[in-house]
């Protein structure tokens, strides 16, 4: 397995694997200062062989993760589940998505490519999910709800039953969401409110 981005992302999927009992062959960054992390080697050009190894892409960044995804002729390992979350058989959930420890993952859920289900999140049933969307640290996707690609749903935000959330979306830390939201909005507070729209893929 490879990693690449010796970010501290790679640090909490470095366990994650080690719980699962994946071998890790090297971690690949450009920045030349980094040497290893956690006892693993960081090297900085791609070998010949490159392509043998199964990788992960380690990066937090939404619209990063997908630009890199789009470069690399790795095979992307699949699913890659720590040991202590909660995930339903009756799921779905594409190659290069990462579920962090103590991530619940109910019934019935679709989630799709280079996702990251973090820490503790919640997604509840009959949600759908699609690529490069990071639902981050105690967020709680409630059932029914929908997110479109490359959206982030910030530490703790809650998204009610049957939502629509559009794609490359932010919605702030702590953010309750009670209504649909457009692409692209950025959308914090308690109901949430649009604040402005990213420009780009947002990350
Ligand atoms: C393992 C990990 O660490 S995973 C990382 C998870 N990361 C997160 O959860 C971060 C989520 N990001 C946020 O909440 C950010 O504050 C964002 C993206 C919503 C907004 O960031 P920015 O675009 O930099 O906006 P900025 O900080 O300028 O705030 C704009 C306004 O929104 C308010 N605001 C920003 N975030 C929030 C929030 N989460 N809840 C309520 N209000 C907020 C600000 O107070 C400010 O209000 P004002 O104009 O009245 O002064």
């Amino acid at each position: 397995m490879i990693i690449y981005g010796a970010s501290g992302h790679a640090k909490v999927i470095i366990d994650v694997l080690k719980s699962i009992g994946k071998e890790i062959d090297h971690i690949l960054d450009d920045d030349r200062s980094l040497k290893k992390i956690l006892g693993f080697d960081v090297k900085h050009d791609i070998s010949q062989d490159i392509e043998k190894l199964d990788a992960i892409i380690a990066i937090g960044n939404n619209s990063i993760r997908k630009n890199v995804s789009k470069k690399l002729s790795n095979n992307f390992c699949e699913a890659i589940i720590d040991k202590s979350a909660v995930v339903s058989k009756d799921t779905e959930i594409q190659y290069g998505t990462v579920v962090m420890p103590n991530a619940i993952v109910n019934s019935s859920t679709s989630i799709g490519a280079h996702c990251i289900i973090n820490t503790n999140s919640v997604v509840e049933h009959d949600v759908i999910i699609g690529d490069f969307v990071h639902i981050s640290p105690s967020a709680t996707v409630t059932g029914n709800v929908k997110i479109g690609e490359g959206s982030h749903i910030g530490a703790g935000a809650v998204i009610i039953p049957g939502v629509k959330i559009g794609e490359w979306v932010t919605i702030g830390a702590g953010s309750v969401i009670i209504n649909d939201i457009p692409d692209h909005a950025v959308v914090v507070g308690n109901p949430g409110k649009i604040i402005k729209y990213n420009k780009i893929d947002n990350g």
